[in-house]
């Protein structure tokens, strides 16, 4: 017999309501935590979350709610989907609230603000008991929303949670994999929203296939050498949650990250671009932090240097991008197995 789980998914934005949805709509009871009483009044009522996904039909089994302590009551299984910025503050509320016993899953695409900490870093920080893992994939909402044919990665150091989550999400439009390569998983999302920045510059200037071929390729060199350097394998970039989501985000149109860098590249300065968005792009704000992180260690990210003179030192983004690109590593393939 199928189990049956009581799973609470925090964050109501476009992705925390998209994965609830699927949950739901396999036969679990989600709810669903967000801040806004009267978004929340709107989801119960009319089955759509209207600011973030308008026109996408919710199921009677998802539950929305502003009561934290409402939403984790009892759930099995919790998944957080607020932006990095606010990750920690969410889930340093939970261990008051949920059993060691439940399992936790983020969502999220982003590094914490002040240092270089993963999601799984601070959830392991501030659910040191609960067993863990993180979803990550090529996974624009609105396109699963849409019902598209999508796939995405359960990653986790036990295999218990890979297997039920995996049975949890798994349908004919939402396919789960599985890897036990935590921090590569994570990576793999959070990295791609930098290049997909670059890559949307790239389109708003005309760019060329061939250009936009080269810089996706050097972009998933360059994660790769980063990631080697936390510890991760650069293999788990070959997979959805690396390779797939770095190729998704940085041709969509749908993706915001492309779309801040689309707007760059128009001419309008990034202050009023983030002025006027009201979706998280989480590329921004790990531009700075991976800059800072790779410059300490000493990891050549040419790729990351220039978009970052070109948002904060203010150089022509044509002159920054060809002069990066020829103090690039002259090495193609830089991890081989022989
Ligand atoms: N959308 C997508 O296609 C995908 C997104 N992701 C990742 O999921 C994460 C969430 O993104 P997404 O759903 O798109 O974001 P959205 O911008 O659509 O929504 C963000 C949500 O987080 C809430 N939120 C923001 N700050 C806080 C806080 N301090 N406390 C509680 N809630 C907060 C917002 O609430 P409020 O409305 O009250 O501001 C809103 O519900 C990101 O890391 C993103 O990279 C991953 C895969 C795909
Ligand atoms: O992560 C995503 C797709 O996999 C969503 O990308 P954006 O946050 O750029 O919209």
């Amino acid at each position: 017999m199928t189990t049956r789980h009581t799973v609470a998914v925090l964050g109501g934005g476009s992705f925390g309501t998209v994965i609830g949805n699927i949950i739901a709509n396999n036969g679990h009871s989600v709810r669903l935590w967000l801040r806004n009483d009267g978004l929340a009044a709107t989801i119960n009522s009319s089955r759509e979350n209207s600011v973030y996904l308008p026109g996408y039909h919710l199921s009677d089994r998802l539950y929305a709610t502003t009561s934290l302590r409402e939403s984790v009551a009892d759930a099995d299984i919790v998944f957080v989907a607020v932006p990095g910025k606010s990750f920690r503050e969410v889930v340093q509320q939970l261990p008051r609230m949920i059993s060691g016993d439940s399992q936790v899953i983020s969502l999220t695409k982003g590094i914490e603000p002040g240092g270089f900490r993963l999601m799984s870093q601070i959830l392991r920080e501030e659910l040191p008991d609960n067993p863990l893992g993180v979803l990550s994939g090529p996974n624009l909402a609105s396109e699963i929303a849409l019902g598209h044919v999508s796939a995405s990665v359960i990653a986790s150091e036990s295999p218990s949670v890979t297997r039920c989550i995996h049975d949890l999400l798994h349908c004919e439009a939402f396919l789960i994999y599985a890897s036990d390569d935590m921090y590569g998983v994570e990576l793999g999302g959070a990295l791609k929203n930098v290049y997909a920045i670059l890559a949307g510059v790239g389109a708003a200037l005309g760019f060329g296939e061939n250009t936009q071929g080269m810089l996706l390729t050097r972009a998933l060199a360059e994660m790769s050498r980063f990631a080697v350097c936390l510890g991760a394998n650069p293999l788990t970039f070959l997979g959805l949650s690396g390779v797939g989501d770095l190729f998704v985000t940085c041709s969509s149109p749908l993706s915001r990250n492309y779309q801040v860098g689309l707007a760059l590249g128009k001419g309008r300065p990034l202050e009023d671009i983030l002025a006027t968005m009201d979706q998280v792009a989480e590329g921004i704000n790990t531009l700075g932090l991976l800059k800072r992180e790779a410059d300490s260690r000493g990891v050549p990210m040419p790729l990351v240097d220039g978009l970052h003179a070109i948002l904060y030192e203010h150089r022509e983004v044509e002159d920054v991008l060809t002069s990066i690109m020829h103090r690039e590593q002259a090495q193609d393939v830089e991890f081989v197995i022989r």
